[in-house]
């Protein structure tokens, strides 16, 4: 069945009006700075609940918590103990190992790997099939470039690229 649609961004009090109260959001994230998470504050300033989504084929353990807004794609795993924050997504076949802490507006891209006990903060993203050892901690605002691997903690917002990371930008 075709998908309706509905209009754009400036829609949403209309629709909140004439639908049922719950909203996903459906944009992608490949940079530090993107608009999931002003989203996810305006729908829910408006009434929407804006639940979290757990594609068919991933697996979170029970007793994760996750923010709303927070998707967990196909393949994807997220251990016990671990906690997700708002607006973040999990992308498929991405691992979340046991007690890591993700803030808000996080995006672990596809393949990418963190260890037990990791902790990443708000608005990062972990590119394709990077891999981050245990207990690291990365600062709020990185980019991780595709296939890094993080092997000590990042306390500077930047780009880092490589094996072991390093900071480029
Ligand atoms: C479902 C989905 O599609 S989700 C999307 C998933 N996407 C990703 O994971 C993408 C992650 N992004 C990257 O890896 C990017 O290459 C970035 C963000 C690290 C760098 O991008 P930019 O800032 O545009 O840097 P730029 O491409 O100009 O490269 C700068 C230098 O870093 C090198 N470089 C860039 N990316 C990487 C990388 N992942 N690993 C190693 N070196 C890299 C470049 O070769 C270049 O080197 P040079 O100066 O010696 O020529």
């Amino acid at each position: 069945m075709p998908t309706p649609y509905l209009g754009t961004d400036d829609a949403f009090e209309q629709l909140r009006e004439s639908l049922p109260s719950c909203a996903a959001l459906g944009i992608g994230k490949i940079g530090v700075q993107t608009p999931r998470l002003d989203l996810l504050d305006r729908l829910q300033s408006l009434g929407f609940r804006v639940p979290v989504v757990l594609a068919p084929g991933a697996i979170c353990h029970e007793g994760v918590q996750t923010g709303d807004g927070t998707v967990v794609l196909d393949g994807a795993v997220v251990v016990i103990g671990s906690r997700l924050g708002r607006a973040c997504i999990v992308n498929t076949n991405a691992t979340v190992d046991h007690d890591c802490v993700l803030g808000d507006d996080v995006h672990i891209a596809p393949g990418a790997t963190l260890s037990g006990g990791v902790e990443v903060g708000d608005h990062c993203m972990i590119g394709t099939g990077a891999n981050l050892i245990q207990m690291v901690r990365i600062c709020a605002d990185c980019m991780i470039g595709a296939g890094a691997t993080v092997v000590s903690d990042i306390s500077m917002p930047g780009i880092y690229v490589g094996t072991p990371a390093r900071r480029i930008a």
